[in-house]
């Protein structure tokens, strides 16, 4: 069989699909992820909170990796990562992203996009040490991103920086980072059987969040 036919036979959206009344969804989106968010671990999608972050640097061209949420309150989405990797060097150059989750157990798709900003060191601190051993040993190597010329070299900066968690448990990595972003828009994506997606867009204005359905 051809790669074309294979994933032409491949079907979509064939299960039982939540419903979704634009009608009756909140005034804010915060609101409304929430809720989406709690319906989806109920439904137990599974990592409900994997979520992919594109950003763009000096070059424009748009690059994205999977990440996972931290947090989300009114001020916007919470994220953690390296801001020494390729996206904060992205993200120092160009604070703005776009976030995308998609949970196909429910046909659910949400977008969110705007600024981006450094949640702050105590933020930082917090989410670092409230992270388990291995994830903070991981994170104590600083380099995510570079180019790793031999794995052995993995191996033993492993060691090492287990080592100094083990002599200082209160180390934070210096690079690793929350960030914040702020939506200026978010989207909320329906998937039906028949094609009759319902589309919920949220825009920023100054006088509050404003709502507008869109074409599916
Ligand atoms: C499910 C999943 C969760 C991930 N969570 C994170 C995360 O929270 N923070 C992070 O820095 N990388 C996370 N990663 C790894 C990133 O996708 C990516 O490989 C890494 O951050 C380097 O990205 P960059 O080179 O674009 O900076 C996760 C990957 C997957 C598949």
């Amino acid at each position: 069989m051809s790669m074309r036919d294979l994933l032409r036979g491949l079907p979509v959206f064939a299960r039982p699909l939540p419903t979704f009344d634009p009608d009756a969804a909140a005034p804010d989106p915060a609101d409304l992820l929430a809720a989406w968010l709690h319906e989806a671990v109920a439904a137990g999608v599974s990592e409900p909170h994997a979520m992919t972050l594109a950003t763009a640097g000096p070059d424009g061209m748009p690059d994205l990796r999977v990440l996972i949420l931290k947090d989300l309150d009114a001020e916007g989405l919470y994220f953690a990562t390296e801001s020494i990797s390729a996206k904060g060097a992205q993200l120092g150059v160009n604070p703005q992203a776009a976030l995308g989750f998609y949970w196909r157990e429910q046909g659910r798709q949400i977008r969110v996009r705007g600024p981006v900003q450094p949640a702050g060191p105590e933020v930082s601190a917090q989410d670092f040490l409230a992270r388990p051993l291995g994830s903070r040993t991981a994170s104590l190597l600083g380099r995510q991103s570079t180019v790793l010329h031999d794995p052995a070299d993995l191996a033993a900066e492993l060691l090492a920086a287990q080592a100094r968690l083990e002599a200082d448990p209160l180390l934070v990595a210096e690079h690793h980072t929350v960030y914040l972003l702020k939506p200026m828009s978010v989207e909320f994506w329906q998937a039906d059987a028949e094609r009759r997606h319902i589309r919920l867009r949220y825009r920023r204005t100054p006088e509050g969040w404003r709502t507008e359905r869109l074409w599916p």
